[in-house]
């Protein structure tokens, strides 16, 4: 024998419940007990009308029409012509009844609880009538059973509580000739008085169960419009997956806490007869759904879901009289109790200093009046403070009953969530260690479920959130190689990386959802919106993505400057522009403490030598113990690119021209050939080994003449390289005739740094470096007879862009 329950949706249209028959037929080689919702909807408007009636609104009788119309339509639509009548009769004496009620409500004035009972009760009477019809014009044999004179209940009306002796009784005495398949409505119950009494809304997963534990069935099925149990709230977690298999203990904690799949009360009375209950899609019947039962059948997931509520406020009792009086929380509790508040968490520290509960936001008037009644006196002797009251919150909770049996889940919970900005305000675990519940603001509520999906579901793709400013030379080809492999991260690294936002300094364009990088000048160019810093933070903000990480590929000092308060709001920064690390030793500093303190990343690789592994490098050194005692480095790619091809006969500004062309040079080629940037490079590596220096510490030789320092846009500085073409030309006669290559060199030694151009003979190792490469060596403690070096280009989109996806990507995998 099996026991069914349709809910709402699944008998909401005559099309649904020709699906529903089509389920009853392939079951019916075995008894089957069927209990059904009312139709979707009908529900509330039964309540709307009634309370319209009560309220003395004529309207009422608009709304009656409705679902007098809404059940008569039914009826015609479902069943033949020829077997209607007498199904349409028998809806319209209910009907009459139900209006007879209504019209005694609006003319009393007054709608107590049992009348409720009564009029709420008529949904699924009405259903189930009409599908007995159905299915008997089916050809399938079908028996209305009587649920509600069957479940009695003590006189709660609205939330009515089962006698469990009389009613197994009833029910074993009908059930034991009734036939094959048998209808019943969910949700109702009578009283010993046989006065119509409900269960509670959600009620008919209740009645489903209760048959279910009476008849002792093998299978109790639970049918709805989702595919079982999720892992966590679909609307805010696209990923979340129904969960297979779960205990009953895990069902009722996830149920408890917002995953509205099954009503709560249903899991006690299959769990005493350990019958297992599966909760099936009606509209996916191919689905595996969930099964509950007694233990999670040996899965190997240790957070089985995630639950979450909304609109929770929490409230904070604590004064110094509290301490060690042991009627405190009594009197606490017993207020709200009285004040019929129901406690959702509860936190006490040891200190006993205060208490904080978690209610639902509507109860917040309610408690504030009880307490303050309450504790009027201690109020008064200030032994008691004011109330603190926090709102605006929710509850995310993670569920399962093997978290017991893993150190450090909590530690991973909360790591996870201060990681993406996301402050606990209250948590809640209780020894059975099977959930472990935070209440954080409810803005959060959505990256907080997000993060924590990610993080402990191993199937799981963490999404990486980039908002990248600067799409030009770097910027763009970063770009292409993210659009390129996008799909090899998924698969591969279970990476899904998404770029939601873009910018130049003219327009900035934002899509939570990812851009479509196959057209995103497009989208960009042709967007309306101003690109400005303020607004641009304030979207990352306002979108509130977890892993969110911002890019700036620009070489502007703005920019820069505004990593600071993008590392404090928990959003890691990784850049190749070099200002920020090459700004005062305090930025600098102050940069990495906040990235610190908020655990936030701050990446900048190829701030030296492009996509070359340098500060990596230099970092494992100086983690590892080693002292670096003499850099010797060529860290421009735009001057050896300029040096390794002037030539005599070739201009040298063109081929500056060229090295811009080549995308080696700065934005400003003034930066480059000035040696700025390289000493910018020289002075980050050393700050990395702990030097606390300033740009103005490093010295440096220009081989520009200064009235080329002094024009103000690139054509003018072109043009003053021309004028001096001699002078250029002789820097490099000269080298030739000593046989030597020039090379821009940065050095470090003995505490010191310099940046300069020298001629560089056969025998040094630098005398071979090609194109627009870099080299780096680093004389240290451990590599002191022969340095470590590292060497290949540096410079160039390409390169670059590498070099900032790597640094991605070790936030992506951190
Ligand atoms: N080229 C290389 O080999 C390497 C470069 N780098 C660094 O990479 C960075 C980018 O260089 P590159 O791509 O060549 O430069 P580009 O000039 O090609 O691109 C700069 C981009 O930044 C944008 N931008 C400039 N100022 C702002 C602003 N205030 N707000 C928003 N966007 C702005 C520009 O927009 P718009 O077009 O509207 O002005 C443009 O999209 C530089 O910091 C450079 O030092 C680091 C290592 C190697
Ligand atoms: N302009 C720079 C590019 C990298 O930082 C260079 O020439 O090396």
């Amino acid at each position: 024998m099996k026991v069914l329950k349709f809910g709402g949706t699944s008998v909401g249209t005559p099309d649904n419940l020709r699906v529903v028959k089509d389920i009853l037929s392939a079951g019916k080689e075995e008894k089957q007990v069927c209990v059904v919702s009312a139709f979707g909807g009908v529900t509330n408007l039964l309540h709307e009308c009634s309370d319209l009636a009560a309220a003395g609104d004529e309207s009422y009788q608009g709304l009656f029409a409705k679902i007098e119309a809404r059940h008569l339509d039914t009826v015609k639509e479902l069943l033949p012509v020829k077997s209607q009548s007498g199904t349409l009769s028998k809806t319209k004496i209910l009907l009459n009844d139900l209006e007879d009620i209504m019209k005694g409500i609006f003319l009393i004035g007054e709608l107590s609880p049992r009348s409720l009972d009564r009029v709420l009760g008529m949904g699924e009477i009405l259903s189930s009538n009409i599908i007995v019809d159905f299915l008997n014009s089916e050809g399938l044999t079908t028996d209305w059973g009587n649920t509600g004179a069957m479940i009695k209940t003590d006189s709660t009306f609205n939330n009515a509580i089962v006698d469990f002796s009389s009613t197994n009784q009833n029910i074993k005495d009908f059930f034991k000739s009734s036939a094959d398949l048998v209808i019943c409505p969910g949700f109702v119950s009578s009283n010993q008085d046989n006065v119509n009494t409900t269960l509670g809304r959600g009620g008919s997963d209740y009645t489903a169960a209760i048959l279910a534990a009476a008849l002792e069935v093998d299978t109790f099925e639970i049918w709805t419009d989702v595919s079982g149990m999720m892992t966590s709230d679909p609307r805010a977690v696209s990923s979340a997956h129904p969960i297979e298999k779960i205990s009953y203990q895990e069902a009722m904690e996830l149920s408890h806490f917002g995953a509205k799949v099954i009503y709560p009360p249903t899991i006690q009375p299959a769990l005493d007869k350990n019958i297992p209950i599966k909760i099936k899609n009606t509209f996916r019947p191919q689905d595996a759904g969930t099964t509950i039962s007694a233990d999670s059948n040996g899965s190997k997931q240790f957070v089985k879901g995630l639950s979450s509520v909304k609109n929770i406020a929490l409230l904070n009792l604590s004064g110094s009289g509290m301490i060690g009086i042991p009627k405190f929380s009594f009197r606490l509790f017993k207020a709200l109790s009285e004040a019929k508040v129901n406690v959702i968490i509860i936190t006490q520290a040891s200190s006993e200093h205060s208490i904080c509960v978690g209610i639902d936001g509507n109860d917040v008037e309610a408690s504030r009046a009880a307490i303050a009644e309450e504790f009027q006196f201690e109020l008064s002797l200030n032994k008691v403070n004011p109330l603190e009251v926090e709102e605006h919150l929710a509850i995310v909770a993670l569920v399962g009953d093997k978290m017991r049996d893993h150190v450090g889940i909590s530690g991973q919970m909360f790591a996870a969530l201060g990681e993406n900005g996301v402050n606990i305000k209250a948590i809640a675990q209780g020894s059975s260690e099977r959930n472990i519940t935070v209440v954080i603001q409810e803005r959060h509520l959505k990256k907080s479920l997000n993060v924590l999906h990610e993080s402990f579901f191993l199937s799981e793709k963490k999404r990486i959130n980039l908002f990248l400013v600067g799409i030009g030379n770097v910027g763009g080809t970063l770009i292409q190689q993210i659009a390129k492999q996008q799909e090899y991260l998924s698969e591969n690294e279970h990476v899904d990386l998404r770029i939601v936002g873009l910018a130049n300094s003219k327009k900035m364009y934002f899509d939570e959802e990812g851009i479509d990088l196959s057209k995103w000048k497009d989208l960009l160019l042709n967007g309306t919106l101003k690109m400005e810093n303020a607004a641009f933070i304030q979207s990352i903000q306002n979108m509130n993505l977890r892993n969110s990480v911002f890019v700036d590929n620009t070489a502007s000092a703005e920019i820069a400057g505004l990593y600071n308060g993008i590392l404090s709001k928990n959003i890691s920064v990784v850049t190749p522009n070099k200002i920020a690390c090459a700004s005062s030793y305090e930025n600098y500093q102050e940069l990495k403490n906040t990235a610190r303190e908020y655990k936030s990343k701050f990446y900048y690789e190829t701030n030296v030598g492009a996509g070359l592994p340098v500060i990596t490098t230099l970092n494992d050194l100086i983690k590892s113990g080693d002292r670096v005692k003499k850099i010797e480095a060529v860290l421009s790619g735009s001057l050896n690119f300029i040096f390794n091809n002037f030539k005599p006969g070739v201009k040298f500004v063109d081929i500056v021209k060229q090295a811009g062309e080549e995308g080696y040079t700065e934005p400003d080629p003034k930066i480059d050939l000035s040696g700025v940037d390289v000493m910018r490079k020289i002075l980050i590596l050393i700050r990395e080994c702990g030097v606390e220096a300033e740009l103005s510490d490093i010295t440096a030789d220009s081989f520009i003449p200064a009235d080329c320092m002094k024009t103000k846009t690139n054509e003018e500085f072109y043009a003053k390289l021309e004028a001096h073409e001699e002078h250029f030309q002789s820097l490099v006669k000269q080298a030739e005739d000593n046989n030597a290559r020039l090379k821009v060199v940065a050095t470090y030694d003995d505490g010191k740094a310099s940046v300069g151009l020298k001629e560089i003979t056969k025998s040094h190792p630098f005398y071979i470096l090609e194109g627009s490469d870099n080299i780096v060596l680093f004389n240290t403690n451990r590599y002191a007879d022969q340095p470590l070096v590292i060497k290949g280009a540096g410079a160039g989109a390409a390169v670059t862009a590498m070099g900032i996806f790597a640094d991605i990507m070790r936030i992506a995998n951190s």
